[in-house]
């Protein structure tokens, strides 16, 4: 695992196929950091989604792949899992012809299913974004195939490093761990959120009142995880007084088997990675 940092080296055009949530996030995080919208083009069949890039970002929008791509060398493949065969088979003719970089977000997708879908001999990353990438906050696990050389795999990692923080995997089986730790972590939180908020109001606090503390809370707590130099544990040890509220807190927690649950659920979500590569071979 290499920490990367390419956030000097120039971004080429890019062809995102695909405008959805992650797309959106990814774009509105790189229009925020000073990309030239008309170096981004998008292929999204649903018109108001496309209309709502365009008119949100000022980037360059199509109703197909093939015309997004055709003027790209970084291809940004942000499709779901299940239609991403039939995307790239599409594509495997001007794949020959522009030898591009096709960055996949895929969740599952293998970085030897794309290449193969593409035609063969292309050079491929896997990359698994979040959507705090829309305020620069994301984090990105990154794979390279063999067919991918150092300016790509720069061009690659600058793209992710515009919109957070990027780490480099070596062994791609790793990439479905990373999706279910950090691609789909968000969704934890926000889950969290919302139970925290409904316990709140169950326990006499208006709704607006209990939305601010949570949230809040979640915030000064991430940027305590991120910004010194204290493990979990030890914050969470200076938050728990002996025989006080925290600790009655925690303990109906542990009783009730909270990491056993968290292990659970993210053993879930990277099988469920692998379900995905094999379902949609
Ligand atoms: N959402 C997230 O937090 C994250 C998602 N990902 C990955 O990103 C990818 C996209 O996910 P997400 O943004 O949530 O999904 P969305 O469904 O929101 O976006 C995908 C978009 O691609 C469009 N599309 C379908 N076929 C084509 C085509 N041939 N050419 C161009 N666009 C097409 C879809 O249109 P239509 O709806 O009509 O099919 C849809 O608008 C997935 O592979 C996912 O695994 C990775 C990390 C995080
Ligand atoms: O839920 C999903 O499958 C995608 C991948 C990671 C986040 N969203």
């Amino acid at each position: 695992m290499t920490i990367a940092d390419s956030r000097s080296t120039p971004l080429p055009t890019i062809a995102f196929i695909g405008g959805g949530n992650m797309a959106r996030s990814l774009i509105g995080g790189l229009v925020a950091r000073g990309v030239a919208p008309g170096s981004i083009r998008v292929a999204e069949p649903v018109t108001a989604l496309r209309e709502a890039l365009a008119a949100d970002f000022g980037v360059v929008t199509f109703s197909t792949a093939a015309e997004a791509a055709d003027g790209a060398s970084l291809w940004l493949l942000a499709v779901k899992p299940q239609v991403m065969r039939t995307v790239c088979t599409d594509l495997a003719g001007l794949a020959r012809e522009r030898a591009p970089l096709a960055l996949s977000i895929a969740a599952g997708i293998t970085a030897g299913q794309l290449e193969r879908w593409l035609g063969g001999g292309v050079a491929v990353v896997r990359a698994m974004p979040n959507t705090p990438a829309l305020l620069g906050a994301g984090i990105t696990g990154l794979f390279a195939n063999t067919r991918t050389d150092p300016a790509q795999r720069e061009q690659a990692a600058a793209l992710m490093g515009a919109v957070g923080s990027s780490v480099w995997i070596d062994e791609e089986t790793q990439m479905d761990a990373v999706t279910a730790v950090s691609g789909s972590g968000p969704a934890y939180l926000f889950l969290l959120a919302e139970a925290m908020q409904a316990a709140g109001v169950a326990q006499g606090l208006p709704a607006e009142a209990a939305r601010a503390l949570a949230n809040q809370t979640l915030l000064g707590a991430a940027r305590m995880l991120t910004e010194t130099d204290d493990t979990a544990d030890v914050l969470r040890a200076r938050v728990t007084s002996p025989g006080g509220t925290t600790q009655a807190a925690i303990e109906t927690f542990e009783a009730g088997g909270l990491r056993e649950l968290v292990g659970r659920a993210i053993a879930a979500a990277t099988a469920r990675g692998r379900e995905l590569s094999a379902a949609n071979d």
